[in-house]
């Protein structure tokens, strides 16, 4: 028997009808989830394996799987320990005497294929007695407990993990792996290798909506054919750029919808500079295999500071003074000014944007409320209220900071503007469409509402001009003329701290992805990465198959794979979607083509990428 150890560990994340199992086995570098596939066809959905190669003859494969029925209890008991894997249970009248010992604090469980996290708990418990304190006396000099860990091991594939050493996270100068024009400061053996995608000459990239020039460098440095435009495109200028591009680089204007997206045949990747993403369609865009990243909250306290300066603003009618001062008129009035202290902020949404607003707001005196849909821990002194209603009338001031979804569309109509308090305020730094606009207009005109402040709108022009009409949203002109409304061209995010560290944040991920194929980060896709490919490792390749997330694919894939060596793999789902991710090697280049051919040819096939 070929074993050196087994062990099972239970993880307590895992549903309770879903079970890890780890493995070691000293046996030539086995596929086990090929042998898994090839025998039963369990979903990815139901079995998703990560299996990591830790060493060239030895493999430790961590598989998360669901047992729904008796079946594959069995088929886990029965033919993955014993057969196949040529592993041992424990006790197992075979065991080897070799070592019994963990290889590392693995946890051996009190019976064979039982989760001890779901055991019955003992009936009885010792009482808590309290002991009273006592000194502990110093330990003897010397290391107390070694730990074998010269394999390097972890559960959890953390880019910290999975860096290869000299490679600097840190500092994007530095050279992160994958991401700089190999520029390593320690020694050439094991500095990352800069992978190239073998069906691919030049990367083609399209920025649009003005990016910022700290991102636009990043790409540019990579080599890639990087080109820049200012605003947005309309649809068929957009359509006949999109077909060419490998990568796109937008902001919140452009929309990448299905139609847009099905003429974009080399597109492998989306960079929205900015937080939304409601503009690209997600989920078309993972059936294609397009993998879409943000920065999540890089611009936030821009955001946050900007609501800041226009309840201020609001509450003391700056914007009319300012103008009308602009205009010639003096006009020294107190009525209808407030000063904002112990006035009370409705936050709607309390996420990155509305849980900064909430400290910066508490700081200046004001009470705090806030409504969201997930129960979130209060800062400050802040109150979470049960419902919209009750955050309607006991606000002051309402701030808006949701995503655009289907249900925060018209999240503030004529009904909820009716049950905010009489002079109250509303500001929307969110979406254009989470504010009905006429509806608001009415309120302000009939003195309902006291003041508002919109940076956002229904539709908003591709770039800078003159183009805030009534040609973009009919209710234009109604809106300019307004008392006390401050009207701003989507520019809560526009700050240059925030620009240069989305533009820097979003061109790595973009080149991770195109470079690596690493999806952590990513919006739409499972989030998969495996350590770099270095240079002491000249005939490795890194395949990407990107498919259906049905049953059977991951034998089919292993058995292209399975004339390599698989040094390490991992797999994961999202919905319809699934990723995998493997390094082999003993690659020639001349078989490159032939393995991207018999993957692609898979009916499962959303997209291959192989790298070398
Ligand atoms: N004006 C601008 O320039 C900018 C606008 N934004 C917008 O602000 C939005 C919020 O940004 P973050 O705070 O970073 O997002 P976030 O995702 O951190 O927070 C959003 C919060 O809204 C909550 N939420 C979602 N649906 C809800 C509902 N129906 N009712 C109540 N709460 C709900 C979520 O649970 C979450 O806590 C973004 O999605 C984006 O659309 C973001 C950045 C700049
Ligand atoms: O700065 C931008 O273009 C968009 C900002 C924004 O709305 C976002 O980050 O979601």
């Amino acid at each position: 028997m070929a074993s050196l150890n087994n062990f099972f560990s239970f993880d307590s994340d895992l549903d309770v009808n879903r079970r890890r199992v780890s493995a070691i086995s000293s046996s030539p570098p086995l596929l086990a989830s090929s042998i898994f596939r090839k025998s039963f066809t369990f979903s990815p959905r139901t079995f998703s394996p990560r299996v990591y190669s830790i060493a060239s003859d030895s493999a430790l494969p961590i598989f998360d799987y669901t047992y729904e029925d008796k079946f594959a209890e069995h088929f886990y008991d029965s033919f993955l320990l014993e057969q196949d894997f040529g592993l041992l249970s424990p006790g197992s009248e075979d065991t080897p005497t070799i070592n019994h010992t963990p290889p590392l604090n693995l946890y051996n469980p009190p019976y064979f294929n039982e989760n001890p996290l779901r055991a019955n708990p003992p009936t009885t418990y010792p009482s808590p007695t309290m002991t009273s304190a006592k000194d502990i006396k110093p330990r003897i000099a010397g290391p107390a407990r070694t730990v074998s860990n010269s394999l390097s091991l972890s559960t959890s594939p953390t880019f910290a993990f999975h860096s290869p050493p000299g490679g600097s996270r840190g500092s994007f100068s530095g050279g992160y792996p994958g991401v700089s024009g190999a520029s390593f400061s320690g020694s050439v053996s094991g500095a990352a290798k800069q992978l190239k995608p073998f069906d691919t000459k030049d990367i083609k990239v399209l920025l649009l909506e003005n990016v910022n020039l700290a991102g636009v460098e990043i790409l540019k440095n990579q080599g890639y054919q990087v080109e820049f435009l200012k605003s947005s495109l309309p649809e068929d200028e957009l359509i006949e750029k999109i077909r060419d591009v490998h990568v796109i680089g937008i902001r919140s204007k452009t929309k990448l919808t299905e139609r847009v997206l099905s003429y974009a045949k080399h597109l492998i990747v989306i960079g929205c500079f900015c937080i939304g993403t409601n503009q690209v369609d997600l989920q078309f865009a993972a059936s294609q295999g397009i993998a879409v990243f943000n920065s999540p909250f890089s611009n936030s306290r821009s955001v946050a500071e900007l609501t800041i300066g226009e309840i201020i603003a609001l509450a003391r009618q700056l914007g009319d003074r300012s103008n009308e001062l602009h205009n010639g008129t003096w006009n020294k009035v107190s009525k209808g000014c407030w000063e904002i202290r112990g006035k009370t902020l409705g936050i709607v949404g309390y996420g990155h944007i509305g849980s900064q607003l909430s400290v910066l707001a508490e700081s200046m005196g004001m009470s705090i409320i806030y409504y969201d849909i997930l129960n979130l821990m209060s800062l400050g002194t802040a109150r979470q209220v049960p419902t919209l209603d009750d955050l309607l009338a006991g606000a002051d001031f309402i701030s808006l900071h949701v995503p655009e979804t289907p249900e925060t569309k018209n999240m503030i109509d004529a009904k909820q503007l009716e049950q905010m308090k009489d002079g109250s305020y509303l500001l929307n730094n969110s979406r254009g469409s989470v504010v009905n606009i006429p509806a608001l207009i009415h309120a302000i005109k009939s003195g309902k509402i006291a003041g508002a402040a919109l940076d956002v709108y229904p539709n908003e022009p591709a770039g800078n001009g003159d183009y805030f009409t009534n040609d973009l949203n009919p209710w234009t002109d109604d809106l300019q003329n307004l008392k006390n409304i401050i009207l701003t061209p989507h520019i809560g995010g526009s700050t240059e701290e925030a620009q240069s560290a989305i533009g820097v944040e979003v061109s790595q991920s973009l080149v991770r992805y195109v470079n690596e194929g690493t999806t952590l980060g990513a919006v739409n896709m499972p989030e998969v990465n495996l350590r770099s490919l270095t240079l002491d490792e000249p005939n490795h390749v890194r395949v990407i198959y990107i498919h259906k997330n049905v049953p059977g694919v991951l034998g089919r894939v292993n058995a292209i794979l399975g004339d390599h060596n698989v040094d390490k793999q991992m797999t994961d789902s999202r919905g319809e979607v699934a990723y995998l991710m493997a390094d082999i090697s003993d690659v020639k280049e001349a078989e490159i083509k032939h393995l991207w051919q018999s993957l692609e040819d898979l009916s499962s096939r959303i997209r291959t990428r192989v790298l070398y």
